[in-house]
């Protein structure tokens, strides 16, 4: 399909001896949410992780077949890694808000890139905030240290960290994993909304949520992609017994 953004071909990473993924083949389109579930050590961070060649930095691990981005070979050496990073952004599972203020946190990133003329961060600051729905709750205190936020907001302004280098794609590795039921909810309204500008690619342990807020949804099982499919139909009709066996809770 024309809308595709990743084209993942054949895809292995090892680590040392022990194989992460194996055979792995997925495209992901603009626009989509998609979710990658499976029980645990099953491969969804590592995948994760390949989307941007975040995997480079773990000694020992070895990316085999390629990664298309915009029809361009992400594994390739000609690859722009620091601008591939730019364009296809991440978000942690635990908030990790660096040690300053929120408003030198969000644009952190921008100045970085040598972005230094005040105005145009305080555009920045400003946009992004309003992007990650954590505007209204921080305007009066954008020079207060990030760490007095609370851990749902801090995880929101390392969204809004992330938007502000202006990426196309968001990965997410169980961003909600660490928070509350009230800041999980404004997580996830957020992700709905922010998939109308960006494509999102998340891990996560609860199904629910997968099948709340993805379009698609991605089940890994020992290194292997065993279904990729609309999320109703995961949820509904899924073509593999090991699948169903998943998501109905019967083991992982
Ligand atoms: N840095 C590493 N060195 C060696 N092995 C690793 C490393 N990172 C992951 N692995 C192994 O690769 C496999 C896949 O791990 P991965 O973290 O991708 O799984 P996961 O599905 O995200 O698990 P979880 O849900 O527990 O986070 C596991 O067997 C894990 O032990």
């Amino acid at each position: 399909m024309s809308n595709a953004l990743f084209q993942v071909n054949d895809l292995r990473v090892d680590y040392g001896t022990k194989t992460a993924l194996e055979h792995i083949n997925m495209t992901i389109h603009k626009n989509e949410v998609t979710a990658l579930i499976g029980p645990s050590g099953c491969g969804k961070t590592t995948f994760l992780r390949t989307l941007n060649r975040m995997n480079d930095l773990i000694q020992g691990c070895e990316v085999t077949g390629d990664i298309m981005y915009r029809n361009e070979p992400i594994y390739h050496s000609k690859m722009d890694v620091i601008n591939l990073r730019k364009q296809v952004g991440m978000v942690f599972q635990k908030p990790n808000p660096f040690p300053m203020s929120i408003y030198d946190n969000v644009c952190y990133g921008n100045r970085c890139q040598g972005v230094k003329d005040k105005r145009e961060l305080d555009r920045i600051v400003v946009e992004s905030l309003k992007k990650a729905a954590l505007y209204e709750e921080v305007k009066d205190r954008l020079k207060d240290s990030a760490l007095s936020l609370s851990g749902g907001q801090q995880q929101r302004l390392c969204i809004a960290r992330a938007l502000a280098i202006n990426p196309e794609v968001l990965l997410m590795d169980e961003p909600t994993s660490a928070l509350d039921p009230v800041s999980t909810a404004k997580i996830e309204e957020l992700i709905v909304e922010l998939k109308k500008e960006y494509t999102i690619v998340i891990v996560t342990h609860n199904m629910q949520q997968a099948a709340r807020i993805s379009d698609k949804t991605a089940f890994f099982l020992n290194g292997d992609l065993v279904e990729h499919d609309l999320t109703e139909k995961i949820f509904s009709s899924p073509k593999h017994k090991k699948t169903e066996d998943y998501i109905t809770g019967r083991f992982g």
